[in-house]
């Protein structure tokens, strides 16, 4: 069971182990980060985008079909049916801003309506193609609307989607279809009702297995870019734009956010005197424990070589100083040659006066890491430029400073 697990998801899903956790995020969207969830919408509405515009542009066109093949009242009905969906193609793929808050519920709002206007053509057409439809033509291109809802379901398999998504989006598109069955006359018989159906279905097993694999393709590559190797901490880049988000979204609500300049003291030390190997080790363990200590909504970035920025959203500084308890406490990691690890720390928050940006922010906060260590590390200065030491006044773990 193993082995047939490691090869679906090393052979057909993506070249990577799956862990149990990856298996669950290709089944349901509810453990995703923020930040694949920001992704995901990125890629649906681009997708949903195209579709729409490509369909906003072919639609009209086959009123030719509809006019050449049926009387002009018929024909008139279906005209006006596609230039409503012309137009709601065409918003669909008029460019706008992405929702600051909630990106992925929009995306996914654009894409039910990308589905549903295919399958309500054909649920307001049936009726009317069922009673038009005396040539062998008009039987042909009546069919051809009832594969509609099927079509869609095919192209769901396009958009990154979890299992549990795609099963919700294809419900109300099945619904329709089989509506449209019956509302065209067709007599409720196995052979045509249970052909379509099972039709359906194979289009649904492909679409959620073609969403799960890119959802687990694109999990692996924004892990993979937006996080450094070394540390997992975010990369400077990712982080500065993660920065830049929260910020916006924080000022929106009228929040204050901080934060930490964090360099590690004496480092270079540990590589001349230990190797560089010892060093990566020693920024692996300072980063996992500064990530111990932040809340599961605070972000770590790797800013440079050994310096990170944690960034902690609607945090006020009196709330700080907690962090830096929880810290103090479980330490920073232990250098190679025993002693604690120390770092100097300067603080910034976005109510201070004059930040109008998030760079100003970093720029304070690292001003202030600067005045840490130049008076004398293992310390924190604060927005009103006082310096409190961060030394453990246990002797046992003394510092390097
Ligand atoms: N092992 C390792 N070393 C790195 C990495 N990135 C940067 N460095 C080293 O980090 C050291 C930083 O040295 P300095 O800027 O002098 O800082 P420091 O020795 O910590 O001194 P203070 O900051 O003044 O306390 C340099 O020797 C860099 O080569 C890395 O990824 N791995």
């Amino acid at each position: 069971m193993k082995s047939l697990r490691t090869r679906i998801s090393e052979n057909i899903l993506a070249p990577s182990q799956l862990s149990s956790k990856q298996l669950l995020d290709m089944l349901t969207p509810a453990g995703r980060s923020n930040e694949l969830r920001r992704h995901a919408a990125s890629v649906i509405v681009a997708r949903v985008q195209l579709i729409a515009g490509l369909f906003a542009i072919l639609v009209p066109f086959f009123a030719i079909i509809d006019l050449v093949v049926f009387d002009l009242a018929t024909a008139g009905k279906l005209i006006a049916l596609r230039l409503a969906s012309t137009a709601i193609f065409a918003a669909l793929a008029w460019p706008r801003e992405a929702s600051l808050t909630r990106p992925y519920t929009q995306a996914l709002a654009a894409l039910l309506v990308l589905l549903l206007v295919p399958s309500l053509f054909h649920l307001l057409s049936a009726d009317m193609l069922a009673q038009a439809s005396q040539t062998n033509a008009q039987k042909l291109v009546a069919q051809l609307y009832t594969y509609l809802p099927t079509i869609v379901l095919g192209g769901l398999a396009i958009f990154p989607l979890t299992a549990l998504e795609a099963l919700l989006f294809a419900l109300p598109v099945i619904g329709m279809g089989l509506a449209g069955l019956i509302l065209g006359g067709s007599a409720p018989d196995l052979a045509q009702y249970g052909g379509t159906l099972w039709f359906m279905l194979m289009m649904l097993g492909v679409a959620m297995f073609s969403g799960m694999s890119q959802c687990h393709y694109m999990a692996t590559l924004v892990v993979r870019a937006m996080h450094d190797p070394l540390t997992g901490a975010y990369t400077r880049r990712s982080g500065e734009d993660a920065l830049k988000l929260l910020f916006r979204l924080n000022r929106m609500a009228g929040k204050p956010l901080t934060v930490a300049f964090i360099d590690l003291d004496r480092f270079k030390e540990i590589n001349d005197l230990f190797g560089h190997e010892a060093g990566d080790q020693c920024l692996r363990l300072l980063a996992d424990n500064l990530r111990a200590g932040l809340r599961r909504s605070d972000l770590l970035i790797r800013w440079g070589g050994e310096e990170f920025v944690a960034v902690l959203p609607d945090t006020p500084l009196d709330k700080v100083p907690m962090l830096l308890l929880r810290l103090r406490q479980q330490g920073l990691g232990q250098r190679p040659d025993g002693r604690q690890m120390t770092a100097s720390f300067g603080i910034a928050c976005s109510d201070e006066e004059g930040i109008a940006a998030c760079e100003a922010l970093v720029w304070r906060a690292d001003r202030r890491m600067y005045e840490a260590k130049r008076q004398g590390r293992d310390a924190v200065v604060w927005p009103d430029g006082s310096c409190q030491p961060l030394k453990p006044t246990d002797a046992s773990t003394s510092t390097t400073g």
